[in-house]
C-alpha cells in the first residue's frame, strides 16, 4: 500500500512517486488571487441542504479527522452554485499547522489561515463515491477559512469529541450534529476545477471556496493539534501541518460568485 503522510520522507513533495498525477493540469489546492478571478453572473447561490439525522460518527484517520455521514439517501446535498445536479454530503474534516500564521491548503493571495474545513460530497449521477472519485464531475467540496478570533461554539462541539480519537484508527459515534452550523453568514465563494488535495489525487473536484471564514480561537487550534497521527504502541507524533502546500494553476480560471 502506498503509505503516504506530510512528514519529510513521506510528504507532499514524495506523493509523485506513487501518484502520478500529483504532477498533473488540475491539481488542488492552489493560491487563489482574488484580482484575477473572473466574476460570472451566471453562477447560481449555494444551495446547501444538511440533515443532522445523517451524522455517523467521527474518526482519526491518521491524517485528519473526518466526520461522516449517511449518503445512502439525499437528506444531506449540495445544488446549485457551479454545478449541476445533486452531490450528496459525504463526510467532512481539516487541515490544519503547528502554529496559527499555516495550515490552511488554499490560501488568499499568499495569505495563509490556521485552518481549513473540507465538506466532501459526491455526484448522484454515481452510483457511490467511489466511482464519483475517478470522474471530473465526481466531487464537490466546500472550502471554509478558519480565522483566529472569538471561540466557535458549533465547532467546539465537534472539537469536544477528539479525546476519545486521539490516535490513528480510533472513532466513536458522532450524532445529531448539523455541518450548517459550520458555515459562515455568506456563502460567496470562488470556485475552479481540481482535484483531491491527498493520495490518491484524482482530478475530480469542483472546489467551491467561502469568501468569508468562520472564526476559531487558539484554544481551539491546540485542541486541533491534540490529536496524533500515529497509533496507539507506535511513538507519538503529533498530528500538525497536515496541508498540501498550493499547486500550479496551468492556465486554469477562477470564477468568483460576487463582484
Ligand atoms: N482534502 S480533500 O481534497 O477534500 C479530500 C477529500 C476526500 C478524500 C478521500 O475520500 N480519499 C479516500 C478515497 C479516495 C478515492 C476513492 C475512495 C476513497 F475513499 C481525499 C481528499
Ligand atoms: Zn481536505
Amino acid at each position: 500500500s502506498h503509505a503516504w503522510g506530510y512528514g519529510p520522507n513521506d510528504g507532499p513533495d514524495t506523493w509523485a512517486e506513487n501518484f502520478p498525477v500529483a504532477n498533473g493540469p488540475r491539481q488542488s489546492p492552489i493560491d487563489i488571487i482574488p484580482g484575477h478571478a473572473q466574476h460570472d453572473p451566471a453562477l447560481k447561490p449555494l444551495k446547501l441542504k444538511y440533515d443532522p439525522a445523517t451524522s455517523k460518527g467521527i474518526l482519526n484517520n491518521g491524517h485528519s479527522f473526518q466526520v461522516d455521514f449517511a449518503d445512502d439517501d439525499d437528506s444531506s446535498t449540495l445544488t446549485g452554485g457551479p454545478i449541476t445536479g445533486t452531490y450528496r454530503l459525504r463526510q467532512f474534516h481539516f487541515h490544519w499547522g503547528c502554529s496559527d500564521d499555516q495550515g490552511s491548503e488554499h490560501t488568499i493571495a499568499g495569505t495563509k489561515f490556521p485552518c481549513e474545513l473540507h465538506l466532501v460530497h459526491w455526484n448522484t449521477k454515481y452510483p457511490s463515491f467511489a466511482d464519483a472519485a475517478s470522474q471530473p464531475d465526481g466531487l464537490a467540496v466546500v472550502g471554509v477559512f478558519l480565522k483566529i478570533g472569538a471561540a466557535n461554539p458549533s465547532l467546539q462541539k465537534v472539537l469536544d469529541a477528539l479525546d476519545a480519537i486521539k490516535s490513528k484508527g480510533k472513532q466513536t459515534t458522532f450524532s445529531n450534529f448539523d455541518p450548517a452550523t459550520l458555515l459562515p453568514g455568506s456563502l460567496e465563494y470562488w470556485t475552479y476545477d481540481g482535484s483531491l488535495t491527498t493520495p490518491p489525487l484524482l482530478e475530480s473536484v469542483t472546489w467551491i471556496v467561502l469568501r468569508e471564514p468562520i472564526s476559531v480561537s487558539p484554544a481551539q487550534m491546540a485542541k486541533f493539534r491534540s490529536l496524533l497521527f500515529s497509533a496507539d504502541g507506535e511513538s507519538p507524533c503529533r498530528m500538525v501541518d497536515n496541508y498540501r502546500p498550493p499547486q500550479p494553476l496551468k492556465g486554469r480560471k477562477v470564477r468568483s460568485s460576487f463582484k
